[in-house]
């Protein structure tokens, strides 16, 4: 197996600074850069730019020897996956900390996600991403607290499908929620931009070790890709985001694991308190959903993709209410 991590990590105060010595270390001349109409203003180089909302739309010219994805999830994302299909390295430029897709080398634009490429470098600038909006950096929690839950499923697809499993990268993965966790609760939050942009790029990483999404999205993913798709289907007018919808799919799942083992009494409401603390959603009210969608994802979730968790064969109505209810997400 090979593993490609990034050759270059900058997160620091300016970092932003650094890109073209990066890019002139990495021999990269001519570098197209993705972003969107938010994020633009941060794309100071003589670059050609362009949305990534306008892609498909562009006319890509095939000289570019790297792609640089400035701005959020989406933009890094749409990044990623030009500079897979056009054979090119991929530079992360996040803007926010709103999922750990700013060091995965998975592409989650459609579900089910697949494995691209690491980026080869990631220049996450502190101060750009301490000044976004507070709610990407909160939405940002939920997609590390999915690390608990991804694992918890991971182990337990281990033991009941022999699935292949790595202690390591669970151990790495868990423990960088843990400690975020641990910090959020215990602290001020004064440092919280900068613990929770090295969590995610951490969260990346296992995802590149593993050589799958396994160690970081697990049932509690689940739940938000099938909220996802609802709001498709039914073309719901709700905005909210990847890393709000895994937290709350965090807080339901681990109380599902904390049902089949008591060593784990407490921890959905432990969880739930660090997404309070930083005012993440908790509740289908906050994330901005009636309480039958939520209870649809809940029973389709485990059909989403072939993958074994908590969720096992699905939850029926009544058990998919009654576990919304009790973990006080409905
Ligand atoms: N590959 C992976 O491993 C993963 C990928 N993802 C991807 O991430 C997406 C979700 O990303 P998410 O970030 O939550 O949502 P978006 O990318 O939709 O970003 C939300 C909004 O925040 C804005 N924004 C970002 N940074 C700033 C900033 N500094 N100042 C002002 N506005 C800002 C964006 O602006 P603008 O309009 O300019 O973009 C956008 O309007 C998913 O759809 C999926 O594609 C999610 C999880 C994992
Ligand atoms: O969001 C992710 C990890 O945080 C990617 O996981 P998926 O494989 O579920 O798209
Ligand atoms: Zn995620």
């Amino acid at each position: 197996m090979i593993i490609i991590t990034p050759r270059y990590t900058i997160i620091e105060d300016g970092a932003i600074n650094k890109l073209e010595e990066v890019l002139k270390n990495l021999n990269l001349k001519n570098p197209l850069i993705v972003t969107g109409r938010n994020t633009k203003k941060y794309c100071k180089f003589s670059y050609d730019i362009v949305y990534y909302d306008e892609i498909l739309n562009s006319q890509i010219r095939f000289e570019y020897d790297s792609i640089i994805g400035v701005g959020g999830g989406k933009a890094i994302d749409t990044g990623k996956y030009l500079a897979y299909k056009l054979g090119i390295p991929f530079i992360s430029v996040p803007t926010t900390a709103s999922n750990d897709g700013i060091a995965s080398p998975i592409v989650s634009i459609k579900q089910p996600s697949f494995m691209a490429s690491a980026p080869i470098a990631i220049i996450a600038d502190t101060e750009i991403i301490k000044k976004s909006p507070k709610r990407l950096l909160s939405a940002g929690m939920g997609d590390i607290v999915s690390n608990i839950t991804a694992v918890l499923d991971w182990k337990l697809a281990y033991k009941e499908k022999g699935e292949r499993y790595s202690e390591s990268s669970a151990i790495f993965s868990k423990t960088i929620a843990k400690e975020l966790i641990s910090y959020v609760l215990n602290s001020d939050l004064l440092e919280y931009h900068s613990k929770l942009v090295k969590a995610l790029v951490g969260s990346g990483i296992a995802i590149a070790i593993a050589n799958s999404s396994r160690p970081a999205s697990g049932s509690e993913h689940l739940f938000s890709h099938a909220l996802d798709r609802l709001k498709e289907e039914y073309n719901l007018n709700v905005n909210s985001l990847h890393g709000e919808q895994c937290g709350v799919g965090t807080i339901m799942m681990s109380y599902l694991h904390e049902k089949e083992n008591k060593k784990l009494s407490g921890l959905h409401e432990k969880i739930k308190m660090s997404l309070k603390k930083v005012n993440a959603p908790t509740t289908a009210k906050e994330l901005g959903f009636d309480e039958d969608i939520i209870v649809e994802a809940l029973t389709i979730a485990h059909k989403i993709r072939d993958r074994w968790t908590i969720l096992r064969t699905g939850l029926s109505r009544e058990e998919a209410r009654k576990l919304a209810e009790e973990t006080g997400v409905i």
